[in-house]
């Protein structure tokens, strides 16, 4: 595979490092490559460099024509004659398909010619087809093929693994097949699919072939762990999870194939695949994203019916994929009790392709009736839980507040200057980020290596200064987050931030924008002379953004200036009261102590859009970790007391036994602080 170095966007991929994970895989000694190993690669993309604004499907369609290069209209992809294909060794002359190998992505304009497996970025490509053609092959598309040490595992892995029905003792079959949930999945399913089992670790294994049968690009590892009454997966790629693009089934999808069902597990392709006789594909990091660099692969198929899984998470992310892969042609199974994952369908005796008859379609019309939404108003009501948003771990006081972290919502986060805002708000994004949210950092007052530093220690919990010989271990699991920076840094046009933000929804499914801080974009704006008219705007962009693009923006605001002994209020946010109408929820950093309550500081969720609860809970401040979230252990007992502001918190105990640990107080919007103005309407 080729892989350009090279890039129009501001945007900084940490890439995971090599070496931890043999641990992580848990394989045995033997078959472990030799002593862990480290090797830097080179930044994928380029810092502080100026944005190179993003091309449109309409200028691409103008170069092309321009240049008089022909061009196929696709689904996602234009498609057009590979200027690569030439200087090509493979002499692949199978016609049509061929001739027209180049995929131009409509929203980036990366590309990848299908024969060579050249890709690179839009730029590249204009420089290959304006005569830096040499030029730019030899230098740009530099060769990634897998690495050589990779392939050296993938190859001993592959040749130890072994089919599951060439074990020698039936029961040790039995019992893998009674830990995967494939009992009812027979021999031939798992020989089509070329899946192995590998003894010595108990995990099955999933092949990556390249496209062209060219041989093992690499594995997926499945390991299965009992836990309570039920089973947890484990899995580990090679390549590392980022570079890892294997769609699990392609090697059996036919040129002529027109329909494909995606999956988000290998096994629940299996099901499918087996009881419909339907193209089935996996998608290699499951609901966590859809790297565009397969979209070429899937523009083949008239239809796409998307059946991720059987939680709102899954099909929160089949609605997000549907619409990079054209809602058009995209149909969605909805979760459910008799619509539970494939193999669980299987397993349960159900009809698959019963239920792959009730998938919905993706594509709504602007105006909807409510027979369109009584299925998703229905999901919503039968998963309270999981439409309240991903809970946070360190902050259970955050949870009874705001009850979740949700899609689509815009959060405005404000307290005073030097308060503590810039590291409180790393700790509440770093610990979504840990859950599987993927986030995107635009940190335009501190530089990234400050704030990437004092997100690890907080991930580590410690200072990592006086321990340097665990740095590699905790930076390794820290580059496995899926976390990404933007490389602006002071005044930045509030244009190239939306654009690099969409451009990161696309392209790394970010669900978690983080912007701190807002008075950074107000700089280069035309209407800078009014800076209360520039920031209404400024709020309005990212408030349609958070919307439109169905992610989370949380936006630190600088209050007003106002006397220091007052407490911050909604109405102290800088500028005119739209940045809190238009929130969802508003944050404020309390420079003060909640009377007896620990810490020095208290945050107030002061508007709640989901759910109305407001209140308050003190923040304890751990320099060494710089964490605010109380460790469980040390969690301070507390008892009831009325502070100042008739919100209330609860005091100190003697840590007696049965005390509340819990120290916030929820309060209605009814009962709201009268300082605060009424934000019970929202502006929407
Ligand atoms: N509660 C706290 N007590 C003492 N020090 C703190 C506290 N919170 C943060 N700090 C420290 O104060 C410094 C400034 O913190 P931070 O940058 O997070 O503040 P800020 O509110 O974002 O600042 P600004 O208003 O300039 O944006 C950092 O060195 C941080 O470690």
């Amino acid at each position: 595979m080729w892989v350009l170095l090279r890039s129009g966007y501001p945007l900084r991929i940490l890439l995971p490092l090599r070496g931890a994970w043999m641990g992580r895989r848990g394989l045995p000694r033997s078959l472990a490559p030799g002593p862990p190993r480290r090797r830097y690669r080179k930044e994928a993309l380029p810092s502080l460099e100026a944005p190179v604004l993003p091309v449109t499907t309409t200028e691409i369609r103008q170069y092309l024509r321009a240049r008089g290069i022909p061009f196929q209209d696709g689904h996602s992809c234009l498609r057009a004659p590979s200027p690569f294909v030439e200087a090509s060794k493979l002499k692949d002359q199978t016609g049509a398909a061929s001739s027209f190998s180049l995929f131009i992505d409509k929203t980036t304009g990366r590309f990848l010619c299908m024969t060579t497996l050249a890709e690179g970025s839009w730029e590249d490509f204009q420089a290959s087809v304006e005569g830096q053609g040499d030029g730019a092959r030899e230098g740009v598309l530099l060769s990634e093929a897998p690495e050589a040490e990779d392939s050296e595992e993938v190859r001993r892995i592959w040749d130890r693994a072994i089919p599951l029905w060439e074990l020698p003792e039936p029961e040790e079959a039995q019992l893998a097949r009674m830990m995967f949930g494939l009992t009812r999945v027979t021999d031939d399913t798992l020989k089509r699919f070329s899946v192995r089992y590998l003894r010595p670790v108990r995990k099955l294994v999933f092949p990556w072939f390249s496209p062209e049968g060219l041989g093992l690009r690499g594995l997926k590892l499945l390991g299965a762990e009992t836990q309570g009454n039920g089973v947890q997966y484990v899995e580990t790629t090679i390549p590392r999870p980022g570079a890892y693009h294997n769609l699990f089934g392609l090697p059996l999808i036919s040129r002529r194939d027109v329909e494909v069902v995606l999956t988000s597990r290998e096994l629940d392709s299996l099901a499918l695949n087996q009881s419909t006789g339907l193209p089935t594909l996996a998608l290699p990091r499951g609901t966590a994203c859809l790297p565009p660099a397969l979209l070429p692969y899937l523009e083949q198929f008239r239809r796409v019916v998307l059946w991720l899984g059987n939680d709102l998470r899954s099909w929160e992310a089949a609605k997000l994929f549907a619409r990079k892969l054209n809602p058009k042609r995209c149909s969605l199974v909805r979760p459910g009790d008799q619509q539970p994952s494939p193999l669980e369908a299987l397993n349960q005796g159900l009809n698959l392709s019963r239920i792959l008859r009730t998938a919905l379609p993706a594509w709504h019309k602007s105006i909807v009736s409510f027979r369109q939404l009584r299925e998703e108003v229905l999901g919503e009501l039968s998963n309270v839980e999981q439409a309240a948003g991903v809970r946070w771990s360190r902050f259970p006081d955050l949870n009874r507040l705001l009850k979740g972290h949700r899609k689509g919502e815009l959060t405005v986060f404000t307290g005073p200057t030097g308060s503590g805002k810039t590291t409180f708000i790393s700790e509440y994004a770093l610990d979504l980020c840990t859950q599987g949210v993927n986030t995107l950092w635009g940190s335009f007052e501190i530089s990234n290596v400050r704030l990437a530093r004092v997100m690890l220690t907080q991930f580590a919990v410690g200072r990592l200064e006086e321990q340097l010989d665990k740095y590699d271990e905790w930076a390794d699991r820290f580059e496995d987050l899926p976390l990404y920076f933007m490389t602006f840094h002071g005044q930045q046009s509030i244009r190239t931030v939306i654009d690099t933000m969409q451009h990161a929804v696309y392209v790394y499914d970010i669900c978690h924008v983080v912007i701190d801080n807002l008075q950074f974009m107000m700089g280069h704006e035309q209407l800078s002379t009014d800076r209360i008219a520039a920031q209404d705007y400024i709020v309005g962009a990212f408030r349609k953004f958070a919307t439109d693009s169905s992610c989370h923006v949380t936006l630190v605001i600088h209050p007003r200036k106002e006397d220091d002994d007052k407490e911050l209020q909604t109405a102290s946010i800088f500028g005119s009261a739209k940045a809190s109408q238009e929130a969802d929820n508003v944050l404020i950093l309390q420079d003060r102590k909640l009377v007896t309550g620990p810490g020095k500081r208290y945050l107030q969720v002061s508007k709640n859009r989901f759910d109305g609860d407001v209140g308050v809970f003190p923040l304890e401040f751990n320099k060494s970790s710089l964490t605010f979230s109380i460790p469980p252990k040390s969690k301070a007992r507390l008892k009831k007391i009325k502070d100042d502001n008739g919100l209330v918190a609860k005091k100190p105990s003697s840590g007696k036994k049965g005390a509340m640990p819990q120290i916030s107080e929820t309060c209605s919007n009814q009962a709201r602080n009268p300082n605060q103005p009424d934000l019970s309407k929202p502006s929407r």
